[in-house]
């Protein structure tokens, strides 16, 4: 099996079921997002384009990708890469309901591609200049979609979180365990 992500957390949460890829293999594509593209549409799109570009490269092999997006209504938030983006998406989240939306997909040794999307909803609490600068300061924003992790310091300004915990950090684990039980590679 390959996990076609260069994401820490995804190969952490894949062995907190047991599962440890033979390989890492990132797809490393273009993720700007179609004009009107909606954001589970787009979680979906790139979920299985970097399945697809990893599988080609891997002829036979089970291969897992994966995409998360911070979504305001229909806005995607961009995966923060500098301060100012991370600034601007924390402004943004500042006080609001947004969605995180993982989309996953597995393409088994036979070709089949089976897809599976995690939708959460999080409310943050209103966020200070100062709680803003601190969080900035820290740097766990960086490559992170919407400029914060939940699972470091940003966790205490969620105020609520429906949906999937694991799929907010990046690899929803029931839906994940769910592909895998359909491609055979864990029991049901
Ligand atoms: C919202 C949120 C995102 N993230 C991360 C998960 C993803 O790594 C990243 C979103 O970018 P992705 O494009 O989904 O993933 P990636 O670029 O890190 O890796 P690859 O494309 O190779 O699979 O943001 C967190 O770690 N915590 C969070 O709370």
């Amino acid at each position: 099996m390959i996990l076609a992500s260069a994401s820490p957390r995804r190969l952490d949460l894949l062995a907190r079921i047991g599962v440890v890829p033979d390989a890492v293999d990132p797809a490393d594509l273009d993720e700007t997002p179609l004009a009107g593209e909606l954001p589970a549409r787009y979680a979906a799109r790139l979920a299985a384009a970097k399945a697809a570009l990893v599988a080609a490269r891997h002829p036979g092999a089970l291969v897992l990708g994966a995409d998360t997006v911070v979504a305001v209504g229909r806005r995607i938030l961009p995966k923060a890469e500098t301060e100012a983006e991370a600034r601007h998406c924390l402004e943004l989240l500042s006080g609001r309901r947004h969605r995180v939306l993982s989309a996953v997909t597995l393409i088994d040794g036979a070709g089949t591609a089976r897809h599976r999307l995690s939708t959460s909803i999080l409310s943050f609490k209103r966020l200070t200049g100062s709680e803003i600068a601190a969080y900035l300061a820290g740097g766990e924003w960086r490559g992170k979609a919407g400029g914060y992790a939940v699972q470091g310091a940003a966790e205490a300004f969620v105020r609520h979180l429906a949906g999937s915990h694991s799929g907010v950090v990046g690899l929803p684990l029931f839906e994940t365990r769910a592909l895998l039980v359909a491609a055979g590679r864990l029991d049901g």
